[in-house]
């Protein structure tokens, strides 16, 4: 039998994520047996050059069309660029690029070609890893919670622990490791929290022509608009049972809760709804976690990271306190993920996305 399909051997997985901030391709290496985590590998980064980006955000949203047939062009070939000088690589996991995602409706798209990735590379390909998810009936997103439960494992933890992750959109992982599988009733409730830092780079660029809010250098100079917040937790969302899951775009109309007030302020404002979701996420858990463990850019906020010490009761650390590369995690969570899903062992559950039942979740392409 082929290695990569073989229980309990663990492989040199490749893991290659493009996140909805469209920065970049993030690649990493894990070593695994698609159940533990033995070793985290090498990793890289290959940004997106700003004529690259505007192609792939042109198509944001988009299901079809010249759009998303240009931006497919531009994922495909950073993602050959970006993963071609790992050594010995035995798997890739490619997650590909998030267009447009509405699970209820019109389903999930990610683009990028599995098939052809596999052939430019000479290496087995998973890829489409949130299609089988959704058609049975789940979210499709979050993907990486069952990579958080084999982190906790690999942490050594005995108690809830939460991982949260400060992308684009923010998602939490509440984990009990206590219990021996992911796909176990109460071993895993996961969902997206709201916005994270989405809307404050969309202000940010608009207002300032700036990208993000470095070190919250702007938000830290204003002011809360308590009101604008207030209008902000009443979204239906907040109150929704999880598992629920968010497009990028979702929340975009909160730029507008904010028009009137100065770009401080609204920095501000932005930063405190990112970190009030993520407040509101914590009701829906069984437990309070022992801590949470930040990863993705928004851990690199200051004032994100202080806004949510003050407003969640446990300890808020970034994930590089327990020995972990928050800017690598997604990308390591894919290479799991990929190992999971040429092994038939499920990548999502009804804790994580409201699936009907486990499933392994992608498609696994060989060169020919
Ligand atoms: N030094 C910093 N100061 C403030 N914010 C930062 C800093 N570094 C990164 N960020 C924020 O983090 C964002 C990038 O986060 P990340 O790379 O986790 O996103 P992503 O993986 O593309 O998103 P997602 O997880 O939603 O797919 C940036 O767009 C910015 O808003
Ligand atoms: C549909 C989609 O691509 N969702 C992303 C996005 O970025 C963060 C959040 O929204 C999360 O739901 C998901 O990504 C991470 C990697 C996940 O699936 O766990």
């Amino acid at each position: 039998m082929n290695k990569v399909r073989q229980a309990g051997v663990p492989i040199r997985a490749l893991g290659a994520m493009s996140g909805t901030s469209l920065d970049g391709v993030d690649a990493a290496v894990i070593e695994t047996d698609g159940v533990s985590i033995l070793r985290f590998g090498e990793s890289g980064y290959r940004p997106y050059s700003d004529a690259e980006q505007r192609v792939i955000a042109a198509a944001l949203g988009r299901w079809d069309g010249p759009e998303v047939a240009a931006a497919t062009q531009v994922i495909q070939a950073a993602h050959a660029e970006a993963l071609a000088d790992y050594s010995d690589v035995e798997l890739v996991g490619f997650h590909g690029q998030t267009l447009a995602h509405a699970p209820r409706t019109r389903g999930t798209l990610q683009v990028g070609d599995g098939g052809a990735l596999a052939q430019a590379l000479g290496v087995p390909v998973v890829w489409d890893f949130r299609s089988a998810d959704v058609e049975m009936g789940g979210e499709g997103a979050p993907l990486a919670p069952f990579f958080h439960f084999a982190c906790a494992k690999y942490l050594n933890r005995d108690a809830p622990v939460a991982f949260l992750n400060l992308g684009g959109v923010g998602n939490i992982s509440f984990v009990d490791p206590r219990f021996d599988a992911p796909d176990m009733p109460g071993a895993l409730l996961a969902f997206d929290t709201g916005p994270a830092n989405a809307p404050l780079n969309d202000l940010m660029q608009v207002r300032l022509g700036q990208s993000f809010d470095e070190g919250g250098k702007v938000a830290r100079k204003g002011d809360v608009a308590s009101g604008a917040l207030e209008l902000f937790l009443a979204e239906p969302y907040f109150a929704r049972i999880p598992p629920k899951s968010l497009d990028r775009n979702d929340f975009s109309e909160m730029i507008a809760l904010v028009g009137e007030l100065s770009d401080a302020d609204a920095a501000a404002t932005l930063t405190a709804m990112a970190a009030a979701g993520v407040a509101e996420a914590m009701h829906h858990c069984p437990q309070a976690p022992g801590e949470v463990l930040v990863t993705g850019g928004g851990r690199k906020n200051p004032v994100l990271m202080q806004m949510l010490s003050v407003s969640l009761d446990c300890p808020v650390r970034p994930v590089e306190d327990v020995g972990l590369d928050g800017d690598m995690l997604e990308a390591q969570a894919f290479a799991y993920l990929a190992v999971r899903v040429a092994r038939r062992l499920p990548t999502s559950c009804p804790g994580t996305t409201g699936v009907r039942a486990a499933v392994a979740g992608g498609t696994l392409s060989f060169p020919a």
